[in-house]
């Protein structure tokens, strides 16, 4: 008997699409971001189901180890992974989404277990979900405060809840976890080649979004209403979507006009378009990134902010001292391959699907590429290394290794970021922490030549 789910992700039932999605990111661990917006592009899902099949989404993945603690009582033997998943995502709806009437979510979840599964599924899933809605699920006050109560609780795994502790202590650990479960803000980058934030800011009101100004960067207006994707704002090229803390390393590059900027993990292009128009498009900017099929993002991107000063190059960018000459570029940004601790919000797959394992293999590449960049910075220049995510040995870890192996090189405290007091700087660091200002997670450190 077949037993596994249908492929088809859109059959214009809700429920079963959010159920596709997640199997989808369990299986083949796929971005729960992109696979979302690819499905609702491709079967044209209209508005009054975006916002449940979104909210379905993310809100069973982001809790899925709190569903878990709340279903395993009720639990006889094993389950196969879609029917979990289908009991995860009714959970979800009966304890978070109280609007919706909590027989409706059981009745809905018996149909899909019968389109999907054998027939002894159906009565399973039925079965389960009226005990949960006869006794209730167990109280969280139940579990003895600690680590294994917060990794519950926010649903990220002790590993990380341990790691962090050690890192940044129990109670910032603790508003990280939480913060991490709290829906992100859409912001946008104002292109400074075309525009003010003063008239982005009233043209996006004129198309029915509201607007308030950023945190920390200037040009940086947060949206709290609709999706300026889809506005002529953003058709025009007078914006990009993209977070406020991510504006910060290209701020801390300190970019002038006529300068020659190499960007070494460019796609999908947002810092190295942030460089071009903060350079007035005048000068040379070369983005380079190891996947060949990203480039064609920078360059739609810059194509739709009328920037022209940018190059693309695909390549191995710790390879790179085999295409330019030694001391070629004025500023250098290093916004590495990292863990992405940092967006666990906009993507949360990816406190389940990290390792610790996975730490070393990056902080090799990223050291690396450190190593490129200082060969090519010249003798007055300035690196930029940013990653977003808050993990220490791929930070200040790495700055500190980087230093200790360089005693030529120095540490810049960030220009254009340290006297904002808004960032906490640590010996000239700086890491952001999503709680921070409801950003991103994001890193930021300047080096130059003694
Ligand atoms: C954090 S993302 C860059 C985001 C980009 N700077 C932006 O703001 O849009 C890291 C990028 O590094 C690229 N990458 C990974 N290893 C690389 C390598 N060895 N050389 C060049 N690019 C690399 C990845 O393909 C990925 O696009």
């Amino acid at each position: 008997m077949n037993n596994r789910p249908k492929k088809k992700i859109w059959n214009g039932n809700v429920r079963d699409a959010a159920l596709s999605i997640l199997m989808e990111i369990n299986n083949n661990q796929a971005y729960s971001n992109l696979l979302l917006h690819r499905t609702i592009e491709k079967y044209g899902i209209e508005a009054k189901d975006r916002g449940l099949l979104t909210e379905l989404t993310y809100g069973t993945l982001q809790h899925r180890m709190t569903l878990d603690y709340y279903l395993e009582p009720f639990v006889r033997g094993k389950l196969d992974g879609w029917v979990r998943e289908l009991l995860r995502l009714s959970i979800y709806q009966i304890v978070y989404l109280t609007k919706i009437p909590p027989h409706a979510v059981v009745h809905e979840a018996v149909e899909i277990a019968k389109r999907r599964g054998h027939k002894r599924i159906a009565p399973t899933v039925n079965g389960i979900l009226r005990s949960i809605l006869r006794s209730g699920v167990r109280p969280l006050d139940d579990l003895q405060d600690g680590v294994t109560k917060t990794a519950i609780e926010t649903s990220h795994p002790e590993w990380l809840i341990k790691r962090w502790t050690a890192q940044f202590g129990e109670e910032e650990t603790t508003i990280m976890a939480h913060e991490n479960n709290q829906p992100p803000v859409m912001t946008v980058r104002v292109n400074a080649v075309k525009t003010t934030p003063e008239e982005v800011a009233s043209l996006l009101e004129s198309e029915g979004i509201e607007v308030r100004k950023g945190e920390v960067v200037p040009e940086c207006i947060v949206t709290t209403n609709g999706n300026p994707a889809n506005t002529e704002v953003y058709k025009k090229g007078l914006v990009t979507i993209q977070d406020e803390s991510s504006m910060l390393p290209v701020l801390a590059l300190d970019v002038a006009p006529g300068m020659k900027v190499l960007d070494m993990c460019a796609a999908p292009g947002g810092k190295t378009t942030h460089i071009a128009e903060k350079m007035n498009d005048d000068g040379e900017v070369f983005a380079h990134d190891i996947h060949d099929h990203k480039l064609a993002l920078i360059e739609a991107n810059a194509k739709r902010l009328g920037l022209t000063s940018i190059q693309t190059k695909s390549g191995d960018s710790r390879k790179l001292t085999d295409l330019y000459a030694p001391a070629s570029f004025d500023r250098i940004l290093v916004d590495a391959p990292c863990s992405g601790l940092g967006v666990i919000r906009r993507k949360p797959e990816i406190k389940y699907n990290k390792t610790e394992a996975d730490f070393a293999g990056l902080t090799s590449i990223q050291s690396e590429l450190l190593e490129t960049a200082r060969e090519l910075i010249k003798p007055d220049g300035l690196i930029v290394y940013s990653t977003c995510t808050v993990e220490h040995s791929e930070n200040k870890g790495m700055v500190d290794r980087f230093l200790e192996k360089h005693p030529d090189m120095e540490k810049v405290p960030l220009p254009q970021l340290k006297e904002n007091k808004k960032l906490a700087m640590d010996d000239d660091m700086l890491q952001v922490l999503p709680q921070h200002f409801g950003s991103d997670g994001f890193f930021v450190a300047a080096f130059r030549k003694k």
